[in-house]
């Protein structure tokens, strides 16, 4: 089903180094992909190739394919060109939709991956045919491992992009592509439109020994998560920071420390820049604004302990007990952090 890495190889080595390829240059793995990557958005030809020997990711509408291989455990199905063209044969197609293919990375074992919406052909072929699932991302997300995660959110972020982007702005001619996908063109305009995220700012507010958590009348029941909001143009990352928490439960924050980034796949495609601040204890009183939020509250660190223990929301409770966001999320990693910092400050 999947290509040796071998085979996969020399496409990349016959580009980056005209066939001459010397194995030491072509050992440092990184920077070969990356350049390779880089090579296929400029050249539409070599992408082609690429896409020839590479991995290709299904989707239909929107939805990942997915394989469950163990229960409750779920793989993208990675197909090679060939395997594509045969599921388009089965489903009616005539194959050219494959051109359609968008360039979303490179694995270790050097295989260019490519993404695909058949979003016009009938699911029910394809799901026999392949023996996976189209599963909605929102709930695909938190049930892929690793790596996967992200490059399946990479790879919907891009479909979709691609989707609402087909007219240009300006003129409202049709845009085209690159081969890659990495960019759109009005040629009677001449602008070049690029994929986009929203910069959102998330941050966890601790009072030293507390840290604050709110939730949205959205979220699951009880799920509580750090404060987060898009930036508006033109404001710096603190000063997003600052107006969001001030808007949404009437706080002044200081000590603003910079932890991660991520990319988001929900609600489109938000870049989420993670910081821990601070407020002292005696400017902690919330006022919440319940347009925004349905709720917001301090946090010790035996009631963080105990939410992070609870892997799925008590439906029949009247009250559920708090949940935090799963492993996938930087509101997680922002919560882990806050915890562990708890824990130096006990032991200075
Ligand atoms: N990865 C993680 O750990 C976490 C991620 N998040 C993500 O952060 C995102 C932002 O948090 P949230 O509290 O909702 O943001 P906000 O507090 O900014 O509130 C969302 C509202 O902002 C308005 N808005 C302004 N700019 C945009 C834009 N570019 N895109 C969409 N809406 C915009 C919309 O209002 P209107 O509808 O009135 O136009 C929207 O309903 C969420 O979508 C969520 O998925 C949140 C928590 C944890
Ligand atoms: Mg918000």
């Amino acid at each position: 089903m999947i290509q040796s890495s071998m085979s996969a190889l020399r496409p990349l080595r016959t580009l980056l180094f005209g066939g001459h390829y010397s194995l030491t240059r072509f050992c440092s793995g990184f920077v070969s992909r990356i350049r390779y990557i880089n090579k296929l958005k400029e050249n539409d030809a070599a992408c082609l190739s690429a896409l020839q020997n590479g991995h290709i990711f299904l989707f239909h509408r929107l939805m990942p394919l997915l394989q469950c291989s163990v229960p409750e455990t779920f793989r993208p199905i990675a197909l090679s060109y060939s395997e594509v063209q045969s599921v388009l044969h089965k489903s009616g197609s005539d194959g050219s939709l494959l051109k359609e293919s968008i360039l979303i990375g490179c694995s270790e074992q050097n295989h260019a991956q490519f993404c695909l919406d058949v979003g016009e052909l009938d699911p029910a072929a394809i799901i026999k045919n392949c023996k996976g699932t189209f599963m909605d991302l929102r709930k695909a997300f938190f049930l892929l491992e690793g790596a996967e995660a992200p490059l399946v959110a990479k790879a919907q972020a891009l479909l979709r992009w691609h989707q609402i982007n087909r007219f240009c702005g300006a003129t409202g001619q049709l845009t085209q592509r690159n081969q890659a996908g990495s960019q759109r063109t009005c040629s009677s305009s001449s602008i070049v439109y690029y994929p986009k995220m929203s910069p959102v700012v998330i941050v966890l507010v601790s009072d030293g020994k507390r840290c604050l958590l709110g939730r949205q009348s959205s979220f699951p029941r009880g799920l509580y998560s750090a404060l987060a909001g898009f930036c508006d143009i033109g404001e710096t990352l603190e000063e997003a920071l600052r107006r969001e928490v001030a808007e949404e439960v009437g706080l002044e924050v200081q000590n603003i420390i910079y932890s991660s980034s991520q990319h988001w796949p929900f609600p489109h495609s938000s870049f989420m820049l993670a910081c821990h601040a601070t407020v002292s204890p005696s400017h902690s009183q919330l006022n919440v604004d319940h347009l925004e939020l349905e709720d917001a509250r301090w946090f010790t660190e035996e009631e963080i302990t105990c939410a992070l223990q609870v892997k799925a929301p008590p439906w029949r409770d009247h009250r559920p007990a708090a949940w935090l966001p799963p492993k996938h999320a930087v509101a997680h990693r922002l919560i882990m952090e806050w915890k562990e910092q708890q824990h130096s400050n006990d032991t200075e």
